[in-house]
């Protein structure tokens, strides 16, 4: 079977385009979904690209999470969809609390784009399957508000179950706390990342890397675990 992997639009959204083509490269059938609608179309996983969804007003993602289709992206989650958000997207399912916490803008007080290392903290998640526990990737990043922060119970939480889906090595780029990139819901459906694993898919295209890793596409990895998990659910 061909995995059908939505791609969901918002006023502002900026990188579904590259989501788009990121799920098809992965080996996947992409298929285009507006925030407007109810209609998922029948698709087997979810995206929420990156982007400025209605200009960052009131908190970024804080609008979008009250869009018509997240009702329905709410529904798909509780059911055991893989979903994903990037960038906005992770905002957006925070912002929903399909993830827990929130996130703030950059301790810096700056935008920043840089190709940021990062562990794969938590390789059992439906996004996270094809890396092994403790990889590092290499993913661009590029956003305003992307400091994570949560109170003392939920950080212990989720570093307690295994939420932590990414953390960022090297460098902490925004004052996240624990250095936290990404997360997983509890049932491990769902994560959201502040980078952009749909810049990191062609080689020549993403960030520049060490010869000795995967020149520059570590991004397919995330898109690839979920069609792994949806063909698998499916035999
Ligand atoms: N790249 C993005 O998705 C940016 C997200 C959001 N607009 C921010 O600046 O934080």
């Amino acid at each position: 079977m061909t995995a059908r992997i939505g791609v969901i639009t918002f006023p502002g959204s900026l990188d579904d385009r590259d989501a788009q083509r990121a799920v098809r490269l992965a080996g996947a059938e992409p298929v285009a979904l507006w925030h407007g609608s109810h209609d998922l179309h029948g698709v087997d996983a979810l995206v929420l690209p990156g982007g400025f969804s209605y200009g960052d007003y009131l908190r970024a993602g804080a609008i979008a999470a009250l869009a018509p289709i997240m009702t329905e992206v709410k529904d798909a989650a509780a059911k055991g969809m893989p979903v994903l958000g990037i960038c906005n997207g992770f905002q957006m399912l925070v912002e929903a609390h399909l993830l827990p916490g929130g996130l703030i803008r950059n301790a810096h007080q700056q935008f920043i784009r840089r190709d940021q290392r990062l562990r794969v903290e938590n390789a059992d998640t439906a996004w996270t399957t094809e890396f092994e526990q403790g990889q590092e990737i290499i993913i661009p990043l590029k956003n305003a508000d992307g400091g994570y922060i949560a109170d003392e119970e939920t950080l212990k939480r989720v570093e307690g179950e295994g939420q932590v889906a990414f953390r960022y090595l090297g460098v902490n780029p925004n004052g996240s706390l624990n250095d936290i990139a990404g997360l997983t819901n509890e049932r491990g459906n769902v994560v959201g990342l502040m980078p952009h694993p749909e810049h990191a898919v062609e080689p020549g295209f993403g960030p520049a890397t060490p010869a000795a890793m995967r020149s520059g596409t570590d991004g397919l990895g995330i898109f690839a675990s979920a069609i792994s998990a949806v063909v698998a659910q499916a035999a």
